[in-house]
């Protein structure tokens, strides 16, 4: 569910025609509604509210400061991967006590600023990193709080498309090693065990990967527990579905029944860190079409936005839905290839799309609110795009589009 809905043959950002947006703040510009993302957060807090919980939304989706503040009034966790996205955490008015700090590759200023700031904890994904947080933790003279991200190594032939849980992924400690690595950490006097983490993978849409994977980290819990190790939450990561055109994820309630089925009385906090699940329903890219281009073989409606503003058909041939503002246009019923003026074949938004289109239009790519704006870049020197969050009846502009000077201010020639 989102509220980006036609009334009549008008497409709407919640109260506001996105034709309107794109009037006062042109195009390419991503939209995103604060009443979705309000919603899908309520959705995830709501479905775990019998037992402590926390939802950390996973910044890398979308890191924009006016989303990051909307979900940080609501009270809002965050599961962060960098340094930068810690500052902005901060910077919204996020809680530091309720972030969450993963990745494979933590830096030492990144670990000595979130012991500075005091986060929740950090997910740790390797022995040198334990390590490493243990000696910073002592010249600091604090204690770091950690849990251990282990990899559940979830059975590939039965889930082929979960693809950071694997053995063979870089994430994680092999949970058969994680004992070890755990009486290491409890032996560490800078180090307090808090937790379990896992994280299998993304854009899930069927439950039975996460329960076997709770499964496995159960089965740790008990064992950590004989040795006189206990630990109080269980991270289980992001990686709940959207529907992008077909796909019928689990609603966040039938994810938390399924996994308080399994959890029954054990009394742990539960984490988790839904990226997609909130954000990429909650935002959509404008862009309007510049050129149409009849070939030999294709219609390729030519669009101002491209590769660098939405990576995912580029990258993933992921497949988004694409719409017009209006649905009466009038121009000439086709299957369009919609591509960007970017040098490159594979920049394309979309392949054989049934739709009307003249030029001039403007076309919405839905579910962009998470890994759009966060994954675009400057090549072919492409200004990013502008950001835009609606509110009811108001449009706020919430990042301004880049100027093509503006790239290249901090670039420098030789004497
Ligand atoms: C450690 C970690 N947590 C959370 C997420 C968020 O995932 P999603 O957007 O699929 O919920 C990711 C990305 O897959 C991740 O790598
Ligand atoms: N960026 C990916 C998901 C990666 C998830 C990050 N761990 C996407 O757009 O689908």
């Amino acid at each position: 569910m989102d509220h980006f809905n036609y009334r009549g043959d008008t497409l709407y950002a919640e109260d506001v025609p996105v034709a309107d947006i794109a009037e006062r703040f042109g195009t390419p510009c991503y939209i995103y509604s604060r009443a979705t993302l309000e919603r899908h957060w309520h959705a995830f807090d709501h479905a775990f509210r019998g037992r402590p919980h926390l939802i950390g939304f996973a910044v890398k989706a979308n890191s924009n400061l006016a989303v990051l503040d909307v979900l940080a009034r609501l009270g809002s966790g965050f599961d962060i991967v960098s340094v930068g996205e810690l500052e902005r955490v901060i910077s919204a008015g996020g809680d530091p006590g309720r972030i969450i700090f993963s990745g494979v590759g933590k830096r030492a200023d990144e670990i000595r600023r979130a012991l500075t700031v005091g986060i929740r904890c950090f997910n740790v994904e390797s022995e040198p990193e334990l390590e490493r947080i243990a000696r910073i933790a002592a010249e600091a003279g604090v204690q770091a709080p950690v849990s251990l991200r282990v990899n559940p190594d979830v059975d590939a032939r039965s889930h082929p498309y979960i693809s950071t849980g694997l053995r063979e992924n870089k994430f994680g400690i092999d949970i058969h090693a994680a004992e070890a690595v755990y009486r290491r950490a409890a032996s560490l006097p800078q180090i307090r065990v808090a937790g379990i983490d896992c994280h299998i993978g993304s854009q899930l849409t069927s439950l039975s990967p996460f329960l076997d994977a709770l499964e496995r980290v159960l089965a740790l819990a008990d064992r950590l527990h004989a040795q006189g190790i206990d630990i109080g939450h269980l991270d289980l990561g992001g990686g709940l579905g959207i529907r992008y055109t077909t796909e019928q994820p689990p609603e966040p309630a039938d994810y938390a029944e399924a996994l308080e089925h399994r959890l029954a009385d054990r009394p742990y906090e539960i984490i988790l860190e839904p990226g997609r699940a909130i954000a990429g329903n909650a935002g959509i890219l404008l862009t309007r079409v510049e050129y149409l281009k009849p070939t030999a073989t294709h219609h390729f409606a030519i669009v101002d936005a491209a590769m660098n503003d939405l990576l995912r058909p580029a990258l993933y041939q992921a497949e988004q839905e694409i719409v017009p503002a209006r649905r009466d246009s009038g121009g000439e019923s086709r299957d369009w290839d919609i591509v960007g003026p970017v040098c490159e074949t594979g920049d394309f938004l979309g392949k054989r799309r049934r739709l009307t289109l003249a030029e001039g239009d403007l076309l919405a790519i839905r579910s962009s609110g998470a890994y759009g704006f966060t994954m675009s870049s400057n090549y072919n020197s492409r200004p990013r795009a502008a950001e835009v969050m609606v509110d009811g009846e108001r449009m706020h502009l919430v990042r301004r589009r880049e100027t093509p000077r503006e790239l290249f201010a901090d670039e420098m020639v030789l004497p």
